[in-house]
């Protein structure tokens, strides 16, 4: 019975059907591969489309008020959670390095209607060599939390990626210590620079922070505008404005030919312009900013040839209170001042005395220290001084200049860079003394007496009598005033050469 029913099912199975003549095994044995067909191609459209949902997890950009909270601005202070620390002494401020962290609220204030207000980490001052670096976690708690009302514009990762084709090695114009800068051109044509700043043991942040705090919300044509930043992940990233003609240092010691495009006139520019920059810094902000690392790479030119001081990173806040502060010494080799290298006392006169070696690198065309002279050369302002003891103010002029300068146009000028570079930090002149000076059409002279008449224009108060005495009698040289000079290698004070 069981080998009858089998026989009838193959003698079924094999007959022909009317679908072309097709025999029914074949029929049943097509529709059931179709069966699979289709099984398996929705079973990987299924697969393909869980993949996809699951890479766009990965890369969905973090929820910025996430990131950075936002608040408002002029707001009052928040009640702090730990008691406030004493204000700052008259003098030295030890606990900047020593305090255990807790916060305290930095205002920044710049006109009357421009307050930006934010908690500022006590004791983030670095140790040892080494910058603070701190969990990223913690990194939201200090990075400035801007109203969208307030300074500077929210950039998206994805709008910096567009205005750099992605971060093209193309798009690099420099590589600084902090990280590296590109050149970028957002939608609306404007051409930006970004600083991708490296996440190096928290270094990010805390250059992050600090541009932040010291130029956010200032505007001056003679420094570098901070447009905004992106703070997105780990990244952090600051915009500024573009400034379109390279930096001073490759000007003055590139390879521009045997004649320099820096005239006489387009240097003293560079340099008064960079003298307001930082008068504004010192004199028209409270709490006053001291840069910390002028030299001439930090120094921006437009094709215009106006300068602008950029690269904030190192610059430290400094109240009213205090006459210093003591921190680590940082800056750049060569423009350091003598007292903030030995004792770690730092205020705006260390800028002062940068700004000094800035404008005898301007002058000379040489940098602040160079190996590859001769021994009495290798230090700049050794050298400056020799010569003009020597009487030789000319013999210091950048042999690429394209035409000398008048005697007493080159002789203001060293004069300047003598008494901004003085040893004794008390006697240099302030920044809007400087621009005074440089300004003076007439002769150094009047300009001495017209100080001397407004004591807060330029001497410092501590100005003893014998200073004063020493003073007039260098103005007295009035035209001959280095020619006349007589200068001793130790004599470093630029008073005693203009005593003589
Ligand atoms: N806003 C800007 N516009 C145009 N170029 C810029 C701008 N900011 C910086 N640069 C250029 O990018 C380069 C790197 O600048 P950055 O300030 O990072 O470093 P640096 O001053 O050369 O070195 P370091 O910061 O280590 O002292 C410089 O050559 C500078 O000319």
């Amino acid at each position: 019975m069981h080998n009858t029913d089998t026989a009838t099912m193959n003698d079924q199975l094999s007959n022909q059907t009317s679908i072309f003549g097709l025999r029914l095994y074949v029929i049943l044995g097509i529709i059931v591969g179709v069966i699979i067909v289709l099984l398996l191609f929705f079973i990987s459209i299924y697969l393909a489309f869980k993949h996809n949902n699951s890479k766009k997890t990965k890369t969905t950009i973090p929820n910025i008020s996430k990131d950075v909270p936002e608040i408002t601005l002029d707001v009052p202070p928040q009640p702090d959670p730990s008691p406030q620390p004493d204000p700052p002494s008259e003098q030295s401020h030890p606990e900047e390095e020593t305090a255990p962290l807790s916060y305290k609220r930095i205002q920044f204030e710049i006109g009357k209607n421009h307050r930006i207000s934010y908690p500022e980490q006590r004791g983030s001052v670095e140790h040892s060599g080494e910058r603070e670096s701190r969990p990223l976690d913690q990194v939201n708690a200090v990075i400035p939390q801007v109203s969208h009302l307030g300074w500077g514009h929210w950039y998206t990762l994805r709008e910096l990626e567009d205005a750099t084709n992605e971060f093209s090695p193309d798009n690099v114009i420099g590589e600084g210590g902090y990280g590296i800068v590109y050149h970028g051109i957002l939608k609306d044509n404007t051409n930006i620079a970004i600083k991708n700043l490296l996440n190096n043991r928290g270094q990010a942040e805390r250059e992050f922070k600090v541009e932040v705090e010291a130029i956010g919300r200032v505007r001056h044509k003679n420094l570098v505008r901070l447009l905004g930043y992106c703070a997105e992940g780990a990244h952090r990233m600051l915009v500024y404005e573009f400034v379109d003609n390279g930096n001073l240092e490759q000007w003055l010691h590139g390879d521009v030919g045997p004649c320099s495009p820096l005239t006489w006139e387009i240097r003293m520019n560079i340099i008064l312009g960079t003298a307001k920059g930082l008068t504004y810094l010192h004199e028209g902000l409270e709490p006053k900013v001291v840069h910390r690392d002028i030299k001439s790479s930090n120094i921006l030119l437009s094709k215009q040839w106006n300068s602008k001081v950029s690269d904030f990173g190192l610059a430290k806040l400094l109240s009213p209170e205090s006459s210093y502060i003591t921190t680590r010494v940082m800056g750049t080799f060569g423009y350091v001042a003598p007292e903030y290298a030995s004792t770690g006392m730092l205020n705006e006169r260390s800028d002062v005395y940068s700004f000094g070696i800035l404008i005898m690198e301007v002058i000379t065309g040489r940098n602040p220290v160079e190996y590859s002279r001769p021994a009495e050369e290798v230090n700049l302002v050794e050298w400056l001084k020799k010569m003009v003891s020597n009487r030789n103010p000319e013999g210091v002029l950048d042999p690429k200049l394209p035409e000398k300068p008048t005697s007493r146009a080159l002789k203001r000028a060293l004069l300047v860079a003598l008494r901004c570079t003085d040893p004794n930090a008390q006697k240099r002149p302030k920044m809007g003394h400087v621009i005074h000076m440089l300004e003076a059409e007439d002769s150094p002279y009047k300009e001495e007496r017209r100080v001397r008449r407004d004591p807060g224009v330029g001497s410092s108060p501590t100005t003893s009598i014998e200073d004063r005495s020493k003073e007039e009698a260098a103005v007295s040289i009035d035209d001959g005033m280095l020619e006349n000079e007589k200068c001793t290698n130790e004599t470093s004070s630029n008073h005693e050469v203009e005593k003589q």
